[in-house]
């Protein structure tokens, strides 16, 4: 079979269930493309990877998936379903029409201290869930950080997470994630804490946020990663006092002094203008096993026997979970007909 053909097979599985339209961002080995499910009309992205091109890489997209799988949370990108060919991987995500929070700070130059506090409690709601899985992202950044349809976060590229064996509390060796953003003891290669260096990347965005600019930067890496090991950095004028105390929080070299997730959660700047602490838990149900949800499936697929459904991420999985996003969004909730 040649190649060529084989590979337009592969692409013919996805087309049996999306629609395909223009590629909405990439990234190294994928390409994202915006879709629309056939059955229920929804858009949604589609990461495709074609398995020529991982390389080294495919243990990433493995990764990845797994840890997508078991993670749903309003404030991380949901992934519907996976198909997989012997020439490609295809992963249908939650489409965010707003793009990346990298681009909308570049257009603002910088964000008010209100606004940062708007989108640094949903990053903040979205790592205490993270963490609270087992898990460390360790590429927090603003190009990873999407805006959806109502101006919220959606969290995306779980490829580097990690999640030890023996609890968040051990420690790791792997150096990952983008050296701008990346905690003095990851890069200087000592064993660290996912937890604690993933606060130390929302430090650096929380600055990128308020400043337009980074902590840190160097074009030499070598001098970057001083810089980052001396973890001096100069607050601009426009900074209140609570937005420097807070940055000094998080940007401590020493991650035993640094701040924790959880003292985030309730911090004084965090609270301030909204008197309450973020609400990290998961407002997505969460099945392991869907007993028969009445209002979507007999509304729409009129099943009459007791249906027990697994999260196989599949078709079934990627409809049902496109309809109850439906439902949510206050849309009539039905399949298009048959074409
Ligand atoms: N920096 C993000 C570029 C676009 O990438 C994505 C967009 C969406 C998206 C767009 N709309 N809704 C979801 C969902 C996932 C990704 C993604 O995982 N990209 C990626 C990550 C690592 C390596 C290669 C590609």
């Amino acid at each position: 079979m040649p190649v060529e053909r084989t590979e337009q097979r592969g692409v013919d599985e996805l087309r049996k269930y999306y629609e395909v339209y223009e590629t909405i961002g990439s990234g190294g080995f994928a390409k994202v493309k915006l879709g629309r499910h056939i059955l229920t009309g929804e858009k949604v992205a589609i990461k495709i990877m074609n398995k020529k091109d991982l390389g080294e890489d495919l243990p990433r997209v493995k990764v990845e998936i797994e840890a997508m799988k078991n993670l749903s949370h309003q404030h991380v990108c949901r992934l519907y379903q996976v198909i997989e060919t012997s020439t490609h991987i295809f992963m249908v995500l939650e489409y965010c029409p707003g793009g990346e929070l990298f681009d909308y700070i570049v257009a603002k130059d910088r964000l008010s201290e209100e606004e940062t506090r708007v989108f640094f409690r949903q990053i903040a709601s979205a790592m205490a869930y993270v963490h609270s899985q087992g898990y460390a992202h360790r590429d927090l950044k603003p190009e990873n950080l999407l805006i959806d349809e109502n101006r919220n976060l959606k969290l995306i590229d779980f490829g580097l997470c990690a999640k030890p064996k023996g609890g968040l509390s051990y420690e790791l060796m792997t150096c990952c994630g983008s050296p701008a953003y990346a905690a003095p003891e990851l890069i200087q290669g000592k064993a660290y804490i996912g937890s604690e260096a993933d606060v130390w990347s929302m430090g650096v965005l929380l600055f990128a946020l308020l400043c337009g600019y980074l902590p840190f930067d160097d074009e030499n890496c070598m001098a970057l990663y001083r810089k980052i090991a001396r973890g001096r950095y100069d607050n601009p004028r426009w900074l209140s006092p609570g937005s420097v105390l807070l940055l000094n929080q998080m940007l401590q070299v020493d991650p035993k002094r640094r701040l924790s997730v959880r003292q985030l959660l309730d911090h004084p700047w965090v609270m301030k203008d909204y008197n309450s602490p973020v609400e990290w838990y998961s407002r997505q149900p969460v099945y392991t096993h869907i007993q028969k949800p009445k209002y979507v499936i007999d509304e729409c697929l009129n099943i009459e026997t007791e249906l027990t459904l697994t999260w196989r991420y599949d078709q079934t999985t990627a409809t049902y979970l496109l309809l109850l996003s439906k439902k949510q969004k206050g849309k009539p909730v039905r399949l298009r007909p048959e074409p």
